[in-house]
C-alpha cells in the first residue's frame, strides 16, 4: 500500500504526473471491435464518429492465433486515424497470459498517445493494479508520454468483487470499472451459461392461496447483478471513479438489453459495452437521462433556490435532499448536451413545457 503523501508522485522518473480529478467525459457506450477481423476493423472509423468510447479488444473472443493480428491491428487503426472527441480504449490479455506483457509494451510506445484507458480483465485485488501502475509508468517514461494512460478494472472474479473497494482506491490512474458477468458467473461458480441478462430460474413467487402449491401464484423474475452493481457503484463513488455495465451478450434481445442498461443506469452505472452495432443506441438511449426527468430536476433546482429547506411540487416534498439528486441528473444531462445539439434541444424544449 503506497502512502498517502506518495499517493500522486510519478512511480517512475520521466512519467508524467498522476491525474487528480478522473475526467468525467461522455462514455455511455463503449463499443468493442476486434482489430483483428478485417470487417470490424474497417467499420471502426465509422462507428468511432456514433460512439463515446472506441474499444479494441485483445482479450477474449479474440482467437489465440490471432492476439498478435489484434494488437498489430489495432496500432495501425490509432496511427491512421484521429478519432477527435471520441475516445480511444483497449482491453489487453489478463495478467497471467502469455501476451500481456508484449501488449502493454507495444500500446505504450508505439500508440500511448493515442490511448485514453487501458482495461485490465480479471483483476483480483490491488496488487494487479499496482504492477499494471508501476509498468506503466515505466513504459510512459520510454515512450515520453506527457498524459498519465489510465487505469479500468473489469470486476469478473469473486475475489475481484472481495477487494472491490480497495481495487477502485489502487492508483490515481483507476478511471472506472465494469462489470464482467460472464467471467464472473464462472469465477462464483454459477449455474448460469449466458453472458449477462437475467435468468428465468432466478425468481420469487408470491404466497400460495390454497391448498394446491401450483395454484395463482405469480413469479417474479430477479436480477442476478444487482448486488454486485451496487457494490461496485459505491466502491465506484467512494473513491471518485466510474462505474459501468458490462455486456449484454444476446444481441437480438434488444429489449432485455434495455431494462438491464437502464437498471445499472437507475443504479449508478454511467454506460455499458456495446458489443455489436444494434447496442449502441440502447446504451446512449439509456445512459442520457430522459428529457422529462431532466425538465424535472431542472424544475426542482430553480423551485429549491439555495437549495435548503422545503417545498412542495406537485403534491411531493422537495428538500436538500431531493435537490442534490436533480442535480446529479441536471449535470449529467449539461455535459452530454454541451456535445449534442439533438439532445440539448430536447432538453430545452422539455423543460420549457414546465418550466414556461
Ligand atoms: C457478436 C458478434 C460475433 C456478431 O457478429 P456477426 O455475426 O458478424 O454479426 P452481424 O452479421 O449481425 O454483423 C453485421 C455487421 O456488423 C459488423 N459488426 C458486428 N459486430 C461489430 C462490432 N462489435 N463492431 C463493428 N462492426 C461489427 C459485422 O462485421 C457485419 O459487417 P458486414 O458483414 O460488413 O455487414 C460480433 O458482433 C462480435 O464479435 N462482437 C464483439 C464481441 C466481443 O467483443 N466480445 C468480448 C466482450 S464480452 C466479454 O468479453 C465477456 C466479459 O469479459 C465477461 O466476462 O462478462
Ligand atoms: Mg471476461
Amino acid at each position: 500500500m503506497r502512502s498517502p503523501k506518495d499517493f500522486f508522485a510519478p512511480l517512475a522518473l520521466g512519467a508524467p504526473a498522476p491525474v487528480r480529478e478522473i475526467p468525467v467525459t461522455p462514455s455511455r457506450m463503449i463499443h468493442f471491435f476486434d482489430p483483428s477481423n478485417e470487417k470490424m476493423a474497417a467499420k471502426a472509423p465509422d462507428i468511432a464518429k456514433k460512439v463515446d468510447v472506441l474499444l479494441g479488444n485483445l482479450e477474449d473472443a479474440v482467437r489465440a492465433d490471432r492476439k498478435e493480428a489484434a494488437r498489430d491491428g489495432l496500432v495501425a487503426i490509432a496511427k491512421a486515424n484521429d478519432f477527435g472527441k471520441t475516445q480511444l480504449w483497449t482491453r489487453v490479455n489478463s495478467l497471467d497470459s502469455p501476451w500481456v506483457l508484449d501488449d502493454l509494451v507495444t500500446l505504450v510506445t508505439e500508440i500511448g498517445d493515442k490511448l485514453d484507458v487501458i482495461m485490465v480483465p480479471k483483476v483480483e485485488g490491488a496488487q494487479d493494479i499496482h504492477y499494471v501502475d508501476r509498468l506503466l509508468a515505466q513504459l510512459e517514461a520510454r515512450a515520453g508520454l506527457t498524459k498519465p494512460l489510465l487505469v479500468h478494472a473489469i470486476l469478473e472474479t469473486a475475489s475481484g468483487v472481495a477487494n472491490v473497494e480497495e481495487i477502485a482506491g489502487a492508483s490515481p490512474r483507476m478511471q472506472g470499472i465494469s462489470l464482467g458477468p460472464a467471467d464472473l458467473a464462472a469465477s462464483r461458480r454459477m449455474k448460469t451459461t449466458r453472458v449477462g441478462g437475467g435468468h428465468p430460474g432466478y425468481l420469487v413467487r408470491t404466497d400460495p392461496t390454497g391448498e394446491d402449491l401450483n395454484e395463482g401464484r405469480t413469479t417474479y423474475q430477479q436480477d442476478l447483478w444487482h448486488y454486485t452493481v451496487a457494490r461496485m457503484v459505491d466502491a465506484c463513488a467512494m473513491h471518485g471513479i466510474l462505474p459501468y455495465y458490462g455486456p449484454f451478450g444476446d444481441i437480438r434481445d434488444v429489449v432485455a438489453c434495455e431494462d438491464q442498461f437502464r437498471n445499472a443506469f437507475l443504479l449508478g452505472c454511467v454506460g455499458a459495452w456495446s458489443l455489436h452495432p444494434v447496442q449502441i443506441d440502447i446504451a446512449k438511449k439509456v445512459f442520457s437521462p430522459a428529457p422529462s426527468d431532466v425538465a424535472w430536476a431542472r424544475r426542482v433546482i430553480a423551485e429549491m433556490g439555495d437549495g435548503t429547506g422545503a417545498v412542495m411540487i406537485d403534491g411531493k416534498m422537495q428538500d436538500d435532499a431531493s435537490v442534490k439528486q436533480c442535480r446529479v441528473v441536471a449535470e449529467l444531462a449539461d455535459a452530454l448536451a454541451a456535445d449534442d445539439p439533438q439532445l440539448a434541444a430536447a432538453y430545452d424544449a422539455a423543460t420549457k413545457e414546465i418550466l414556461g
